[in-house]
């Protein structure tokens, strides 16, 4: 039950499936699959060993079996010693002159099997005649063989793994043909096969981004040039920017328009091995890309080697990460510039970043790779909708006026959910329909069938209906896109307003709208109900961070006045955090705007009470309400500022 704005977070990058080009051309995971053929290697050998020194424990095979029907003779007969039984598995000894003694003992072992239907007081026939019942197996000794294997196997699993170990640091410490065989170099990316090269025609919406980075192409073109001329060649480019933006893919665009092998490694794939391992992959990485300059190399996620030293650190995997960040560091400073070697590092987290980072010499440019306008997103939208044929009624115009703050990886993935329902109804093209229904399964969750009790449906009726009516009545809202009390994602309902274009600034008056609008849901319940339910959490949750920015951030409350007294990241890694006063004036600000909010809700639900049953009554019979429904339902004018 949320007031939904347009989910920012990226969904789950369905466009890096496993078997695209993209995942598979990693570095280095190829050497991870080899580890993985030793680990499987080692675990065959040690289920070999303990199978083998189990079954011949269990089969020692030197006792004969007998049939029941003997077994039971021998009972009355008196010439059972001992058993040991497990199910219907019997063991014991005998004293049986007829049987060849074994082990030349008075006693011979055997074994039987007691049918399933044999109800013949067994017990009792054992207790008359003395046969002493164990829980142990009978026999005790083991061949030698068995304990010698059973006794080593901790012994084989330790060498194992240290072997194991051994050669992946061995690997990157030894070079090729490390200690234990031989392993595959980093390969650039484009030079494999099936890849397609990457260019800035694939890359839209980010034209400024493209501008700055001309010249990287041009370096990469021209290195000699640059050489002769004496120009200082570019070294790192830092592209900063929320996920989805397309920092891998401008990466990729620059080594395409300049035809320069692309390197490719997530700074996390560094730092999961043992400690040792990162900075000698680094090593290795950047040796390959000398081999073949000019060259780009591509880090994503540097944030999680390079966030600033001694900040909240992990325990273990510190001390690698700064090796491997230093290692990196070293490397960049190490190029006498002509080499021609060229680091693009990406990262969404640029604020918690190592200032010796961004040094010069080092990442000393930093490119800033913010989300699409509507120009961008519409754009981003024809590349993507390139081998799709679209129906004569899709306007991408006004998709893209209709998903501000989507990112290119949204929309791309937009267009693909598109698609994918036009395939499923077996058109030959991509109606504006298929676009209307991806984009809604886009910003509101897949459907999920749930059973909901009526009372269950009413409430939430009445809950989204709180949200909703209150962000048509707010002047200034986003307008309401769409309210539903068909179960998504984890919401049991949703309410969707977006804005009418892109905003880049809010003011302190739609901010409030947003917390009321948010506190909404719970409000009508109050109202309504007089109790309030658990389905208010990420509302509350909303509402938290938006009267947390208005006191702390963007200087909206008199009493904590116009002073950030937020730590940002980067000092609250190093430990750095307001003082406790202040904390307690922007928690005592929090709560009051929070309450004046939650006041106004409660007071505009209750003098609109029609207006709120209405839109409760509506969506208990069409479930799904879209803006033009849901304004006539509440008898509000709405004021359409686009399209
Ligand atoms: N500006 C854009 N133009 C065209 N396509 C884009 C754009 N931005 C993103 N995309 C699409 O989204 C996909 C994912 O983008 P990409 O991986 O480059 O984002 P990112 O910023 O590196 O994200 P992350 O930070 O999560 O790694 C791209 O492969 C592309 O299909
Ligand atoms: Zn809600």
């Amino acid at each position: 039950m949320s007031n939904a704005a347009p989910p920012r977070k990226t969904p789950e990058k369905p466009w890096r499936t496993e078997g695209t080009p993209e995942e598979p051309t990693r570095w280095p995971g190829g050497r991870r699959m080899r580890g993985g053929w030793w680990g499987l290697v080692v675990a065959a050998v040690v289920v070999f060993f303990v199978a083998y020194a189990s079954v011949s424990y269990y089969n020692r095979g030197n006792e004969p079996t007998i049939s029941y029907t003997e077994f039971s003779r021998q009972i009355s007969d008196g010439n059972v010693k001992t058993i040991y039984s497990k199910g219907d598995a019997i063991q014991g000894q005998l004293k049986n002159p007829q049987a060849k003694p074994h082990d030349g003992g008075k006693y011979t072992k055997f074994k039987t099997q007691r049918p399933a239907f044999a109800d013949d007081k067994l017990w009792q026939n054992l207790s008359k005649h003395h046969v002493t019942v164990t829980a142990q197996p009978v026999v005790q000794e083991r061949s030698l063989l068995s304990n010698l294997l059973l006794s080593l196997a901790p012994l084989v699993i330790l060498v194992a793994l240290w072997v194991f170990f051994a050669r992946r640091i061995g690997a990157g410490l030894t070079g090729p043909g490390g200690m234990l065989g031989r392993k595959t170099p980093p390969r650039p990316v484009e030079l494999r096969p099936g890849t397609e090269r990457t260019t800035f025609a694939d890359v839209a919406g980010i034209d400024e981004v493209k501008g700055e980075l001309d010249d990287v192409v041009d370096f990469l073109e021209h290195p000699d040039a640059y050489r002769r001329m004496g120009a200082k060649a570019p070294r790192g480019v830092l592209l900063t920017g929320p996920p989805g933006t397309g920092k891998t893919l401008l990466a990729r665009a620059v080594a395409g328009e300049a035809d320069v092998p692309f390197f490719s490694a997530s700074a996390s794939e560094f730092i999961e091995m043992i400690v040792g391992v990162g900075a000698s992959r680094v090593r290795e990485l950047f040796a390959e890309a000398r081999k073949v300059a000019p060259s780009i190399i591509f880090i994503d996620e540097i944030d999680t080697i390079g966030r600033a030293r001694g900040a909240g650190a992990s325990v273990s995997g510190h001390d690698e990460r700064e090796q491997t960040l230093n290692q990196i560091l070293t490397e960049m400073d190490g190029f006498s510039g002509s080499e021609g070697v060229i680091v693009i590092a990406a990262t969404n987290r640029a604020d918690i970043l190592d200032p010796a980072l961004t040094r010069p010499g080092r990442f000393d440019r930093v490119v800033h790779v913010s989300p699409p306008d509507r120009a961008g997103r519409e754009a981003i939208l024809r590349i993507h909708t390139r081998d799709i044929p679209l129906a004569p009624d899709v306007d991408l115009a006004q998709v893209a006026r209709t998903t501000p703050g989507m990112t290119g990886a949204e929309l791309a993935n937009l267009a693909n959910e598109a698609a994918l329902l036009a395939v499923k109804r077996k058109q030959g093209r991509v109606t504006r329909a298929d676009f209307s229904e991806a984009l809604e399964k886009v910003q509101l969750g897949a459907e999920r069938s749930l059973v909901m009790p009526e009372e269950e449906r009413r409430r939430t009726a009445y809950h989204e209906s709180g949200h909703a009516l209150l962000g048509m009545l707010q002047p200034g809202a986003d307008p309401v896109r769409k309210v539903t009390i068909v179960p998504r994602g984890r919401a049991l309902g949703v309410t969707l307003s977006t804005p009418e274009s892109d905003k880049y600034a809010y003011t302190e008056e739609y901010l409030r709208g947003r917390v009321i609008g948010a506190l909404g849901g719970m409000a009508a319940e109050q109202v309504v109900y007089k109790v309030i339910t658990t389905g208010s959490e990420s509302d509350l949750e909303q509402v938290t961070n938006i009267a947390r920015g208005m006191v702390a951030r963007w200087g909206m409350s008199e009493r904590v006045g116009r002073l950030s007294a937020l730590p940002s990241d980067a000092q609250q890694a190093y430990g750095l955090a307001a003082a406790p006063q202040t904390l307690d004036v922007i928690e005592n600000e929090m709560r009051r705007i929070v309450d004046e909010c939650y006041e106004e809700a409660c007071r505009k639900l209750r003098d609109h009470r029609d207006q709120l049953d209405a839109l409760a009554e509506a969506l208990l019979v069409n479930e799904t309400l879209d803006e033009a429904e849901a304004y006539r339902i509440a008898g509000i004018l709405r004021v359409r500022k686009d399209d």
